[in-house]
């Protein structure tokens, strides 16, 4: 009491629970506001709090006592998880961070075979993690295509008269990856994973409640040292973060929003990120109607190929720069280096 503190700024919340499965409020104001809720958020902050109820907090609770299974498996075992692509496969433990991924996690069949890897010899554990994470995997896409469809309307990408809405940023698939940070020793703060902007299109993220993400909260140029916020999720909802990709496609209206882990107390933390993985071949490029150079939106970015920038970002040259500036290294229009 008696001290003064800067009232915190809260991350914007948006309910999307009502719009699924099918978007009928396409065209209604309710849906107009959820398009201006969307794109400020993105633009702003670089991602959101969506409440999703759709995906029950059970369904949560399952996945993630599947994910603590998984974790308790011999290292032996975790390393089957093998796969040649960036960020794809088992990382290893480093420091408090361990991870393992599958790629395509809404396909049946590769959550089978990741399960098959995991679990030879017990069939139950098999299918009850592909139903189990299937169904979630499901769910998330469903959820992706809601926020893909607000965020095109917002920019006035999509055609009133297009009634199905087939129209995509660009095609993707979901890469699941699930994560565990052990406690730190004697609970003393400690990095879990070290600031980074995504290297995906986008991200949808929770946690099993110890939370220990922090997004940093954009400054003016030259405001000082880099402020970042705690950000708990709640067990019904998702953050949604704006990966390099996605801010380079927006031409840079998007915030691709730097974020990191910090661990502290007693108990080891959960967490699921369903990343949306651009297909093979995809260049990305940013749509002719958000380039306008009379307007003060010159074109940011070269036209690249995705696997070409993830491919930098692997690199020696790559790997020596902070992570939020190797977008801007790789692909930086001549005039905006
Ligand atoms: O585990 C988390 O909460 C954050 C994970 C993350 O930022 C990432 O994998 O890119
Ligand atoms: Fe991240």
């Amino acid at each position: 009491m008696g001290s003064y503190h800067e009232p915190q700024k809260q991350l914007p919340t948006i309910d999307l629970s009502r719009i699924s499965p099918a978007p009928e409020l396409r065209g209604t104001e309710e849906w107009d506001v959820l398009c201006r809720k969307v794109r400020e958020a993105c633009e702003e902050y670089g991602c959101f709090e969506v409440v999703y109820e759709p995906i029950p907090v059970e369904l949560r609770a399952e996945t993630f006592s599947l994910i603590r299974r998984v974790f308790e498996l011999p290292a032996e075992t975790k390393a089957l998880n093998f796969n040649p692509k960036p960020y794809h496969g088992y990382t290893g433990v480093y420091n408090l961070y361990e991870s393992l991924g599958i790629e395509d996690a809404s396909n049946c069949d590769c959550l089978r075979e990741f399960a098959g890897l995991m679990w030879p010899e017990h069939n139950g554990h098999r299918q009850y993690f592909c139903k189990t994470v299937g169904t979630m995997m499901k769910q998330l896409e469903e959820l992706w295509r809601m926020v893909e469809m607000l965020i095109l309307d917002s920019y006035g990408l999509t055609k009133a008269t297009d009634e199905t809405a087939s129209s995509s940023i660009m095609e993707c698939k979901t890469l699941l990856r699930i994560m565990q940070y052990k406690a730190p020793p004697m609970g003393k703060p400690m990095s879990g994973l070290p600031t980074h902007t995504d290297k995906p299109l986008c991200t949808f993220l929770c946690d099993d409640q110890v939370s220990a993400l922090q997004i940093e909260l954009s400054q003016p140029p030259g405001a000082g040292e880099e402020q970042f916020i705690s950000v708990p999720i709640n067990p019904t909802s998702f953050l949604f973060i704006v990966g390099d990709p996605l801010m380079a496609w927006s031409n840079g209206r998007m915030h691709a929003v730097k974020h990191r882990v910090l661990m502290s107390g007693t108990k080891a933390r959960y967490s699921l990120g369903a990343f949306q993985i651009p297909v093979e071949g995809t260049v990305i490029t940013a749509p002719e109607e958000l380039v306008d150079d009379i307007a003060g939106h010159p074109k940011l970015f070269k036209d690249f190929d995705y696997k070409d920038f993830i491919n930098f970002s692997r690199s020696k040259e790559g790997t020596d720069l902070p992570s939020h500036r190797m977008i801007h290294a790789f692909a930086a229009s001549a005039d905006h280096n």
